[in-house]
């Protein structure tokens, strides 16, 4: 049997993982925050991006459904309320939707999920499932992304606030707000897979986890350039001019 890494070697290892795959080296990345997307690719990128937001909460549910540790819900319930929000936070959801709002989008469409690509949906539900089949290590080890988020976060309300006039606080409170809410999640994540992943097979599986969840964001990415840069939108799937707030208002 292989010996294990110390935990210095396999924190590398996992941020190798993302300065090898993460989505933050999509194209579809560099022409948002660039501020070269016109405003339906921006639209189809919030509407499929919402099918994430949705899930993510799911995502933690089914997680904490097979947790027999009451320290661990409790560390880990929070990440529910961040998006679904508590008395006094309107939580990550609702931000998404002013976010949807700001791109002329109307809530209730984008909140009926209709129009979402078949990819989106593929992978999004691949890791939902994935987070309730696999070992706990393996679902901590996928949310791992997130050691990567926070950069791609700040990158995005700096090009946006440049580049398009629908960005502003109130639009971008979403990202402003995963900034603060994300590290505490992220550090626990981080120290618990370092503590658990205690031999060289356990290690190998967490990797491979993060991996996954490269991959679920990827291709997520993939599937909107394919479909609204170069034009070839799934049947079924979102078509400029549908779900806009204009329409409802006339
Ligand atoms: O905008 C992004 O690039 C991005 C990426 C990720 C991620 O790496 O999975 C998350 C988020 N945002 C995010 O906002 C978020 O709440 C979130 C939760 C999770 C997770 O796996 O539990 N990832 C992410």
């Amino acid at each position: 049997m292989n010996p294990a890494a110390s935990a210095q070697e396999f924190e590398h290892r996992l941020r190798q993982i993302g300065a090898d795959r993460y989505h933050d080296k999509h194209p579809f990345h560099d022409r948002l925050h660039g501020g070269h997307c016109t405003p339906d690719e921006v639209r189809a990128w919030v509407i499929n991006r919402y099918y994430y937001q949705h899930s993510i909460p799911i995502k933690d549910a089914a997680f904490m459904s097979r947790v027999e540790d009451p320290d661990l819900r409790r560390i880990w319930r929070s990440r529910i309320e961040d998006h679904d929000g508590t008395d006094t936070n309107e939580g990550g959801i609702k931000r998404w939707l002013r976010l949807a709002q700001a791109v002329g989008l109307d809530p209730d469409y984008v909140q009926s999920r209709q129009g979402i690509m078949p990819a989106t949906k593929f992978a999004v539900d691949a890791y939902v499932r994935f987070v309730r089949d696999k070992t706990l290590l393996e679902a901590v080890a996928a949310s791992l992304t997130e050691l990567f988020a926070p950069a791609i976060h700040e990158n995005r309300i700096k090009g946006l606030l440049q580049h398009y006039e629908f960005a502003d606080d109130s639009s971008l409170s979403y990202f402003q707000n995963r900034l603060k809410e994300a590290p505490k999640d992220v550090a626990f994540g981080l120290q618990w897979v370092l503590d658990h992943a205690d031999t060289a097979e356990k290690q190998d599986m967490a990797a491979a986890a993060l991996e996954f969840k490269t991959d679920v964001l990827w291709a997520q990415l993939d599937a909107l350039w394919n479909g609204y840069v170069e034009g070839r939108i799934p049947p079924g799937c979102w078509q400029p001019g549908d779900g806009l707030l204009l329409a409802k208002a006339s």
